[in-house]
């Protein structure tokens, strides 16, 4: 027994102790919090480890990434992470898998088997989708986050405290449309015309609405119809990537055409500087790769054309493997399109020039990751964990660390659930159908029949089925791919809680279950903290937007569902 172990026992006690040794843990995420959180558990002696991640290593991550060095780089980091930490503790059992935690093979069984889940995490859609999974099969989750100096690590106890969707995240800061399309005043302006709106539109997945805020006054009206005409033709743009006078068509039409019809606007450069349509100098996509490999110089406006023709080319020969590529600041060729033509934006609108190595900190909205704040962090969240294997329930905390004179850490007792949150406060079941069953009988023949709904709106990650849409009635579980998922039913009488139903293949039966009446608003509010009281979560991914915290995936009525993987652009540059 290791002295930590034995330290542990003089704390503890022996039956906590134990508990520790036979438990079985699950740990989301390797990256800077996995890192330190899988030493924590393996040196506590903790029997049983799985730990999920899908990424590989990245040159970027062994700063702070300690159990990964030069050699490992592009090997997955679950599986070195397991390597390595084994080497702490031969006795632990480590099992690793390189995948994404919301693969439907992480399935409700499979962590119902688990004692308790770590979450290590650097997005909000996984983050959900694991306190979802937890709250569902009544596993405790210590949800564990960092931001630069700042940190926390929150204690979820399914039906006892607060989830992780209990408390609403404020909605990122985004743009408005006309500042970064019109009249950017910033450098960052024009990064994030040429992340979110030249990147995308030529190379991105289609976008399911605007990441600007487009709304429609008097005064832009105009503007606005202009800026869709400039839109629609670089969606004709797209079409002709292949062409071998695509960057000159480019080049054309985004920094001299574009431009030209902006300055037609008399009214908007009254009181601003005008912008100057790109003469264009010579340059040479030859020249590209050189040059983008001097990050931290500031490029003249041929070498950036020289970056952005060869990044072009870059991305347009990986198109036909990859059909969509999304920005990221670890993909050089994103990068690269990215630095280059920001760049050459700003010296047309008379912005300062950016080098790379800045573009890419701005691009990726990064706040430097701080080693210390992580293990500082993991350590707080195996020490939670560890009370609650030792049945010290009261003595629960979540925990913050801020950057603050009179105070490092402040921990709050978990609040209660909060009864309107739609992870938190639904009632669920499971049910077995076949894969042939269709949504028009589990309505009519499961919802209505057996469970007694009238109306009903269905929804898995969109709506399935409203009493106003039926182009899915026929169709069926395995048409949908709805096994192995949660399908979340509404009550249109407004009456009962929304009911969660987790679906498997098997002959058509349900667990019954009892479906709570929505609770009064005022009641609810009464039960809870005052939310003044309260710290908000924090994210561990280090950018500004995470740390500002992320939308909701929740499927509410009349809620439309937010892709969090698109809502990177949101930079709140505090
Ligand atoms: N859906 C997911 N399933 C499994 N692992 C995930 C998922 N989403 C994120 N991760 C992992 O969570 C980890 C978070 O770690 P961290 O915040 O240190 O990010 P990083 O990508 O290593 O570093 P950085 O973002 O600063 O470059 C990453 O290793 C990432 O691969
Ligand atoms: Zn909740």
């Amino acid at each position: 027994m290791s002295s930590t172990q034995r330290g542990l026992r003089t704390l503890l006690g022996e039956n906590a102790v134990k508990r520790i040794r036979t438990s079985k843990v699950l740990l989301v995420g390797a990256g800077g919090i996995g890192c330190e959180l899988i030493k924590e558990l393996v040196v506590a002696g903790f029997g049983e480890i799985h730990l999920v991640d899908l990424d590989t290593i990245d040159l970027s991550n062994l700063n702070r990434q300690f159990l990964f060095s030069q050699q490992h780089i592009k090997k997955p980091k679950a599986l070195v992470a397991r390597d390595v930490a084994k080497e702490f503790n031969p006795n632990v059992n480590i099992v690793a898998y390189q995948d994404n935690i919301m693969d439907a093979k992480f399935s409700v069984k499979w962590f119902e088997s688990f004692d308790l889940v770590f979450n290590a995490l650097d997005n909000a859609q996984a983050r959900q989708h694991v306190n979802k999974m937890c709250v569902a099969t009544n596993t405790p989750l210590f949800d564990c986050g960092t931001a630069g100096f700042l940190g926390q690590c929150q204690v979820i106890i399914p039906g006892k405290t607060e989830c992780y969707d209990c408390r609403e995240h404020p909605a990122p800061k985004s743009f408005a449309v006309c500042t970064i399309r019109s009249t950017p005043s910033l450098p960052i302006h024009s990064i994030v015309w040429a992340k979110s709106f030249l990147f995308s539109l030529l190379f991105g997945p289609p976008a399911a609405e605007s990441q600007f805020d487009e709304t429609e006054t008097d005064d832009n009206r105009e503007e606005l119809e202009k800026l869709r005409k400039e839109q629609n033709e670089l969606g004709d743009l797209r079409e002709n990537l292949t062409s071998p006078d695509f960057m000159n068509k480019l080049v054309h039409k985004i920094f001299m055409e574009d431009i030209k019809r902006l300055l037609s606007m008399d009214a908007m450069w009254e009181n601003r500087r005008a912008p100057v349509p790109l003469e264009v100098p010579e340059y040479s996509s030859k020249d590209g790769q050189t040059l983008a490999s001097q990050d931290q110089r500031v490029w003249t406006t041929a070498e950036s054309l020289s970056v952005l023709a060869d990044s072009v080319e870059r991305l347009v020969s990986r198109l036909e493997a990859e059909k969509e590529i999304s920005f990221d600041k670890d993909d050089e060729d994103t990068l690269d399109f990215v630095a280059a033509a920001s760049n050459l934006r700003s010296s047309i609108f008379g912005l300062g020039l950016k080098s790379k190595f800045a573009v890419k900190e701005i691009a990726g909205n990064i706040i430097p990751a701080i080693a210390t704040t992580n293990a500082i962090v993991s350590g707080l969240g195996v020490i939670e964990a560890m009370k609650y294997l030792a049945g010290l329930d009261a003595d629960l905390r979540s925990v913050n660390i801020w950057r603050s004179a009179d105070r490092v850490f402040t921990s709050e007792k978990p609040a209660a659930p909060n009864p309107e949150c739609l992870v938190s406060g639904v009632a669920r079941t499971t049910m077995t159908a076949p894969a042939d069953f269709t949504i028009n009988q589990l309505i009519e023949d499961i919802l209505k029949l057996k469970l007694g709904y009238s109306e009903v709106s269905i929804l898995s990650d969109r709506l399935l089925a409203d009493p106003d849409y039926d182009d899915n009635l026929e169709k069926t579980l395995q048409e949908l791919s709805l096994h192995d998922k949660f399908v979340t039913v509404i009550d249109d009488d407004d009456e009962r809680v929304n009911l969660e139903i987790y679906i498997t293949e098997g002959p058509v039966n349900i667990e019954q279950v009892e479906i709570p009446l929505r609770p009064n608003q005022s009641e609810a509010d009464s039960e809870l903290l005052d939310p003044a009281d309260s710290i908000p979560p924090i994210s561990s991914k280090r950018t500004a937007q995470d740390a500002g915290l992320p939308g909701t995936t929740s499927s509410a009525p009349g809620q439309t569902f937010v892709d969090l993987t698109e809502q990177d652009d949101a930079i709140d540059l505090t």
